[in-house]
């Protein structure tokens, strides 16, 4: 096989391991190496089969040469790709040269150089490239014979080239001549040595046969990278320049100098040669000539010769083929099974196929989309994410810890100051003084707190909706990515039936407020009553009043330490001014039971059995002395409407305004309940106006306290019954609804014949890849065939 025969197989593997993103082929590395004049450029172009090195006597390579040959195909698009710079004259071109090259023409060479240095630029005439070469040369390296380690970098594009890498080095000399620097030698050595050390690298070690081996440096510099030649090929060049009746045979037959490889004999083009223009077709026969004719090397000829040489870097280039097949070949298999596996994930085509075919696979993946709907809302889909809630899980959160916290949160008595109710009481009188509880402002009052749930439960319709649409959004086999209008549809056809659904859950979530509204049931088991809760109200009226009055005598006995207080304690000098003035006047229940209730409210945060848990004692004696005992001193009202008139307790007002959901990364679960600043100025402005600053009256604080009461004890109720019915109706309404109804919908909007070609429109990226994927494999299989042929 020779280095020709060798293209083909090589390019295909390097197709392949191009192709299939293996490690490179990774051909070696050819680098001449040789003393200055030693014919290595001569030996390297023989290679090459193309004359464009510059050569002659005296030092000529003085940089670098680094020459890729780049194999392409006779029909590469890259030969005639429009608008490159070529290294033709534009002023020696004919008129037909100009329409060739302004059509792209089909007759430009194949063949061309390029430099690193001149991008874009190419070279079709090879004499032109051996001139930029010299240009090069003496641009870095000066005119005189100056060196330089700067290398340049030729690609040859060639259909008739193997893709290797030769290398051509600067010869190796010992005396400095013209620019050179007086340690030349050892710098050419570090040169040589850095590119020969690597071990990819076939070192061609060119010594010239008129000059005694045992001088050859390439051989000395080679033995140091590679001891036991694996690696080096001698070349003895000039054998036609050797005095007359003497000859390297022994060198030749290895009888000198030990390498693998063997040495191989050429005879290159002489200086003459080259003046003369001999082509190289005719100097490789007349090389073959010398050899047959040679008296000494007759008997060898076949194993001399450049086309030998060709032979052997062939065989040795094979060699290093075959250590890498194993691994490519793994690799190789490897690929055709996944690939195999990709290909499957895309599916058959389906171009052509019966329109049954096409029916049913529609039905199918609408059956398999309802399926994973679902059974994502049941929590039995086998795509759980282990990150997040999702589906039914996420739901029952929304109505467990969302809805529950969110309601819990309201203040029953949000909005309703003292002087609401007092307002409430006395309209719902009339003109007539009330002799007992009065129930109507109860419930005037206790209606629009019940409201203040609808935002709550508004809120939770919404979420189960959203997590719905989320679950439809992500819901689907993988094959339906092959389809984008189909899957699209499906989401549709959904979130179309979860809106259908939406109003009438959200106006039946509204009319379960209504209906909680309508009728104030004080009958209810729950409900604390009104004889209950102004027993509570009495009861602890009593208690405090006989604390007070413990202290206060307390007091009289350590007056100093009850000053020292005062002072020491500056958040409750108002509760030790209120025990002092107690002392004056010691009968003032009533601030201090609405001060103890304040507190009670500021420790319970849910703020739904502050009335109900009230004692149920009822000392009808108490209650009647009290509510129809003698007023309060004028004193004793303004300190209670001090109390009453004061704020909420800032820690209460904090945790009402702004409730956050568990959930933080779900921003829009937060329910603010805030009031903004002018709202409330107005507020306050309409209290002023409706309300006049008269104090309040013991009865009327009583009065006050006890519609609180009711009002915590009712509004937990109702809340209770919100938080149980709510979940229930969006099962109902929306969930359940959709669940059972999803696979029909989808089946009656979307099963229709006259839909089937839009909906089975394939994604064209997904079938492209599948093309792709499909050549891959084919290539891979041709591959693998290229591959045991090769072995
Ligand atoms: N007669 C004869 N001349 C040769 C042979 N090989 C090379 N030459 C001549 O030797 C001279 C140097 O050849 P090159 O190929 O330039 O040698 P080189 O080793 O590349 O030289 P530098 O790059 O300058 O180190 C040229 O004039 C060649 O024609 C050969 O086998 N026989």
């Amino acid at each position: 096989m020779s280095l020709n025969d060798l293209i083909p197989v090589v390019n295909r593997l390097q197709d392949i391991v191009a192709n299939a993103n293996l490690s490179d082929l990774d051909l070696p590395l050819l680098t001449v190496i040789g003393s200055q004049s030693a014919g290595k450029s001569s030996v390297l172009e023989n290679i090459v089969g193309k004359d464009f090195l510059p050569r002659g006597t005296g030092i000529v390579t003085r940089r670098p040469l680094i020459l890729q040959l780049i194999n392409i195909k006779q029909d590469d698009p890259l030969i005639r790709k429009p608008g490159v710079e070529t290294d033709e004259d534009p002023d020696a071109m004919t008129l037909e040269d100009h329409l060739r090259n302004s059509m792209g023409g089909p007759d430009l060479p194949a063949e061309w150089g390029e430099f690193l240095h001149l991008p874009g630029k190419r070279f079709y005439n090879f004499q032109n490239a051996k001139r930029e070469i010299e240009r090069e040369t003496a641009r870095v390296a000066g005119k005189n014979k100056g060196i330089s380690r700067i290398p340049i970098n030729l690609k040859v594009y060639s259909p008739n080239v193997l893709n290797l890498t030769l290398v051509d080095l600067p010869g190796l000399t010992k005396i400095p001549v013209g620019d050179q620097p007086t340690d030349i030698e050892r710098q050419i050595k570090n040169l040589v040595l850095e590119y020969i050390s690597k071990p990819n690298s076939i070192i061609l070690a060119v010594s010239p046969a008129n000059v005694d081996l045992v001088n050859s440096e390439a051989l000395k510099l080679a033995r140091q990278v590679d001891p036991q030649g694996k690696r080096t090929i001698g070349i003895l060049s000039k054998l036609d320049l050797m005095d007359h009746g003497t000859n390297a045979l022994d060198i030749l037959v290895g009888k000198v100098y030990p390498l693998k490889l063997g040495f191989i004999g050429v005879v290159n083009r002489s200086q003459q040669d080259i003046s003369t223009n001999k082509s190289l077709k005719d100097s490789l026969a007349a090389e073959q000539d010398f050899f047959i004719s040679h008296p000494a090397y007759r008997r060898m000829a076949s194993h001399c010769g450049t086309e030998y040489l060709a032979k052997t870097l062939n065989r040795t280039l094979m060699n290093h083929i075959r250590d890498r097949l194993p691994d490519i070949k793994a690799k190789l298999n490897t690929l055709i099974g996944q690939t195999e596996q990709e290909l499957a994930t895309y599916g058959d085509d389906l171009d052509g196929a019966a329109e049954e075919n096409r029916g049913a696979l529609i039905l199918q993946l609408l059956n398999r989309f309802s399926t994973c709907f679902i059974s994502s809302i049941e929590g039995n889909s086998s795509d759980i994410s282990t990150k997040e809630l999702c589906g039914g899980a996420r739901i029952y959160y929304v109505y467990n810890e969302v809805l529950g916290r969110s309601l819990r949160s309201i203040n029953p008595l949000q909005n309703l100051t003292i002087r609401d109710i007092r307002t409430a009481i006395r309209n719902s009188t009339g003109p007539r003084p009330s002799l007992f509880v009065p129930e109507l402002a109860f419930d005037l009052l206790v209606k629009p707190q019940i409201q203040l749930l609808e935002g709550p439960a508004h809120r939770c319709v919404e979420l189960v909706y959203e997590e719905l649409m989320k679950i439809g959004h992500g819901c689907g086999p993988k094959e339906l990515a092959r389809y984008p209008k189909l899957h699209a549809r499906l989401i549709e056809v959904v979130s179309d039936l979860l809106r259908d659904r939406l109003g009438p859950t959200f106006r039946y979530v509204e009319s379960l407020i209504d209906i909680n509204r309508a009728y104030i049931n004080t009958n209810h088991p729950d409900f604390v009553g009104a004889a209950a809760a102004m027993a509570s109200v009495v009861d602890e009226k009593q208690r405090q009043s006989q604390k007070q009055k413990l202290r206060s005598a307390r007091r009289i006995e350590k007056p100093g330490r009850t000053d020292g207080k005062v002072q020491e304690t500056n958040g409750k000098v108002s509760s030790v001014k209120t025990v002092l003035d107690d002392k004056a006047t010691p009968e003032k229940p009533q601030k201090s039971l609405v001060s103890e209730q304040a507190q009670k409210d500021e420790k319970d945060d849910s703020f739904d059995d502050s009335g109900s848990d009230s004692s149920e004692s009822t000392d009808k004696d108490t209650f009647l002395n009290f509510f129809f005992g003698k007023d309060a001193s004028p004193a004793q009202q303004k300190q209670a409407q001090d109390i009453l008139a004061s704020p909420q307790p800032p820690r209460l007002v904090n945790h009402i305004s702004s409730v956050e959901y568990p959930d933080s990364a779900e921003t829009s679960s937060v329910i603010q309940f805030h009031h903004s600043e002018a709202q409330q100025a107005l507020e306050e402005q309409m209290d002023s106006l409706s309300i006049s600053d008269e104090p309040l009256g013991e009865r009327e604080q009583m009065e006050c306290e006890l519609i609180r009461r009711l009002i915590v004890s009712y509004f937990g109720i109702v809340r209770q019954t919100i938080q149980d019915q709510v979940p229930k109706a969006i099962m109902c309404l929306l969930v359940n609804y959709c669940k059972d109804a999803v696979q029909n919908t989808l089946v009656q909007t979307l099963y229709r014949e006259s839909l089937f070609d839009e909906l089975l429109y394939e994604d064209e990226t997904l079938s492209q890849e599948r093309e792709k994927c499909r050549k891959l494999l084919d290539s891979y299989k041709k591959a693998s065939v290229v591959i045991n042929e090769v072995v």
